[in-house]
């Protein structure tokens, strides 16, 4: 049984703690808040014993092996850090950190720790993810990727009336490529690793951050075109286009349905059953890392991948973080 504290109290969190005493793997033995009250009342809801106000005092307890990290972005690389350093293993939602620098630190802190560190990019582990891997060959010679992820986001108005929320502050390292954009980044890199070469647009809001965006990754014989964004909704899937017919994927982030369409055939539903909470899967790689203790497993190469592209479509965009200039601050 992995014993695990989460840090942050937002729903996402009651939904990776589902996900995870549904696998039959965890038990939720610490809460994180900034405030005891809000620790209390996230508490309330499991069998927790303990609650932590210092993320020091956490990292160095020994009532948790490993921790949920469900923080604004900007916290998750140094968070990441501080947890491994203390030897407790770490799954860190996405994107695992605000730049390359900081992923590829917190990848050696896991290395120098032997600790597993892991980024939850809940659509890898999916049944219908590997569904979709598996019958990349029906499709042929690949020509045309289109991945498509663009939901108008329920804070824009926040965002609009100057209440300055997290979801789209540059102080927190966020906006529509982090957040939105990280699903259909992160699948082009499980699918097809490193692209040969990345062209990014962007529209910036005041604030700095991207509201929607477009990305090109260029394969040599295929291209991969990305949309995403935050401030307006699509209706339509995501596809993979072969010489020998197509793949269509609705709602890419969850694989929702994943049809192959032969080049003038009939459509082949390939959907796999899902547990309507899909961060199960994510919550079951990750315990099966930590039991192995799998420190260099594959899921890091796609998550230095992913960012590193996001570091380069920013450099592109112009979108630029404080946690940007911490390390050359540090090093100055
Ligand atoms: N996998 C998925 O499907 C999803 C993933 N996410 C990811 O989860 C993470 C959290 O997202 P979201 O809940 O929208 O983020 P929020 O900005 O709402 O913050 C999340 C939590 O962090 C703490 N927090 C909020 N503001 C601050 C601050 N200024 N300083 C320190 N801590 C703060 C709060 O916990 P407390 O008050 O208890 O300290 C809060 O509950 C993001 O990285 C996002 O990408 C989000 C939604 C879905
Ligand atoms: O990862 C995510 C999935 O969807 C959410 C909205 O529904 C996002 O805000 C979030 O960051």
């Amino acid at each position: 049984m992995i014993r695990f504290a989460v840090i942050g109290t937002n729903w996402i969190t009651r939904q990776f703690v589902d996900a995870a005493h549904e696998s039959g793997k965890y038990k939720l033995t610490a809460v994180y808040s900034r405030s005891l009250e809000q620790a209390q009342t996230f508490a309330n809801d499991y069998p927790v014993e303990h609650l932590f106000t210092s993320l020091d005092e956490l990292a160095k307890s020994d009532v948790i092996d490993a921790v949920y990290i469900a923080s604004p972005n900007s916290l998750h690389g140094p968070q990441s850090q501080l947890f491994l350093s203390h030897k407790k293993h770490v799954i860190c939602e996405k994107p695992l950190a605000s730049n390359l620098a900081e992923v590829e630190a917190a990848i050696a802190c896991a290395r120098a720790n032997q600790v597993v560190l892991f980024e939850a990019f809940k659509t890898a582990s999916l049944p219908n993810f590997i569904a979709l891997q598996q019958a990349l060959p029906k499709v042929g010679k690949i020509r045309k990727v289109l991945l498509n992820y663009c939901q108008y986001s329920s804070r824009y108005q926040r965002y609009l009336d100057g209440e300055n929320p997290n979801t789209f502050n540059p102080a927190f390292s966020n906006g529509s490529i982090m957040d939105i954009g990280f699903y259909v980044l992160a699948s082009a890199a499980a699918l097809w690793g490193e692209p040969h070469s990345v062209h990014a647009t962007a529209s910036l809001l005041d604030s700095g951050v991207d509201a929607h965006g477009t990305v090109q990754l260029n394969y040599g014989d295929f291209d991969v075109t990305l949309m995403h964004s935050k401030v307006s909704d699509s209706t339509i899937p995501s596809e993979i286009q072969g010489e020998a017919g197509s793949l269509v994927i609705e709602k890419i982030s969850e694989c929702q349905r994943v049809t192959f369409i032969p080049r003038g055939g009939k459509p082949q539903d390939l959907s796999q059953p899902q547990h309507i909470n899909t961060m199960l899967y994510e919550a079951e790689t990750f315990a099966r890392l930590v039991e192995e203790n799998e420190v260099n497993h594959a899921g890091l190469v796609t998550s230095r991948i992913t960012s590193a592209l996001a570091t380069e479509i920013r450099r592109q965009t112009g979108v630029k973080f404080p946690a940007d200039n911490v390390g050359q601050q540090a090093t100055a």
